[in-house]
């Protein structure tokens, strides 16, 4: 019979496996019935061995106590909100600003000017939230709140399913702020009404109103109940550049058991981008998920940072929006 804390290990090692090939990868290796089968087993071994459970285990995504207030977080890099682009034009100006602003010939109405590369992915619809590692734990979540300041939701984020608890995989530094949306699928939404309505509970108006109201609940249980997702679409601080370009850090990032956006691409230039804006919109209903948009982001690094930002909003990022649904509907 194996020693408990080596079978505690395998286990854990198992079941972060199986976590990130079915939330990650979307590739799951095992039926649900022999992960909850490995998942019992660890919970009784750490029943009865409680000084070997760790933060990290698959075990430990529920808190404690219901909280009275949030703490607050400050965000050493401001999490910033997008510039928008609803026009064509919109999108065109933008990308001659970017060329203007890493002072290439930026193009005129008459001519293309370079081709930038862009990352392309579709804008979600939720509540944008920052999660802190430290050599590859999660130490923190945190709201964006006003972009400066945002309110410490670290036990509500361990309860959402596919956030890793520890990163896998190596190579990762040591410190390591990841930022994304959490949402809520419309099929989660739904069921989520549906179970309310039937207690007699609070129903919401929208996934997103679900997502935020379900991540920023005092009671951690209530939160660990609803169907939230995380997606990572950035990072914060950071102790070391994981990559080159967006594209290529969001790849990394995955690879560390961070989900991100599977419908991510790269653009060369600003007409790729349309295509990408075109197609996305035909598809946009059939997502299981709402968007108001997609977001195109200059795809080098250094090219992000030469062009920083304005105020609030990146040089070097734009979303560029949809109509919005109520308008379709007329
Ligand atoms: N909501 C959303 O999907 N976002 N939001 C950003 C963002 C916000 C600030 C910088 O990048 N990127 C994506 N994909």
């Amino acid at each position: 019979m194996k020693e408990p804390a080596q079978r505690i290990l395998e286990l854990r090692t198992e079941l972060d496996v199986h976590n990130y090939r079915y939330y990650v990868l979307d590739e799951p290796s095992v039926p649900d019935a022999e992960y909850d089968r490995l998942f019992r087993e660890l919970q009784a071994l750490e029943a009865e061995h409680p000084e070997l459970v760790t933060p990290d285990s698959p075990t430990q995504r529920v808190g404690g106590e219901a909280l009275n207030a949030f703490g607050s977080v400050r965000h050493e890099v401001p999490m910033l909100s997008l510039g928008n682009a609803f026009e064509e034009d919109d999108l065109r100006a933008f990308d001659r600003s970017v060329q203007n602003g890493l002072g290439l010939q930026g193009g005129d109405l008459f001519g293309a000017g370079a081709e930038i590369e862009y990352s392309c992915e579709p804008k979600l619809d939720g509540l944008a939230v920052s999660l802190l590692y430290r050599d590859g734990q999660l130490v923190r979540g945190a709201t964006r709140g006003d972009g400066t300041t945002g309110e410490d939701i670290s036990v509500n984020v361990r309860t959402i399913r596919n956030v890793p608890l520890r990163l896998q995989g190596s190579g990762w530094p040591d410190v390591l702020e990841v930022r994304g949306e959490v949402f809520m699928s419309r099929a989660g939404f739904e069921r989520l009404n549906a179970s309310q309505a039937e207690i007699g509970g609070k129903t919401f108006a929208n996934p997103r109103n679900a997502a935020a109201g379900s991540l920023r609940q005092l009671d951690s249980k209530i939160t660990a109940s609803r169907p939230l997702e995380f997606c990572c679409y950035g990072l914060g601080q950071h102790s070391a550049e994981p990559a080159a370009t967006q594209v290529g850090m969001l790849q990394r990032l995955k690879s560390w058991g961070v989900p991100i956006s599977n419908e991510l691409k790269l653009a060369k230039g600003i007409d790729d981008c349309l295509a990408y804006y075109r197609d996305i919109g035909e598809r946009r209903m059939g997502l299981p998920y709402d968007i108001d948009g997609v977001v195109f982001k200059v795809n080098n690094i250094e090219d992000q940072q030469q062009l920083g930002f304005r105020a609030r909003t990146p040089h070097w990022a734009i979303a560029h929006k949809f109509p919005a649904m109520e308008e379709l509907t007329e």
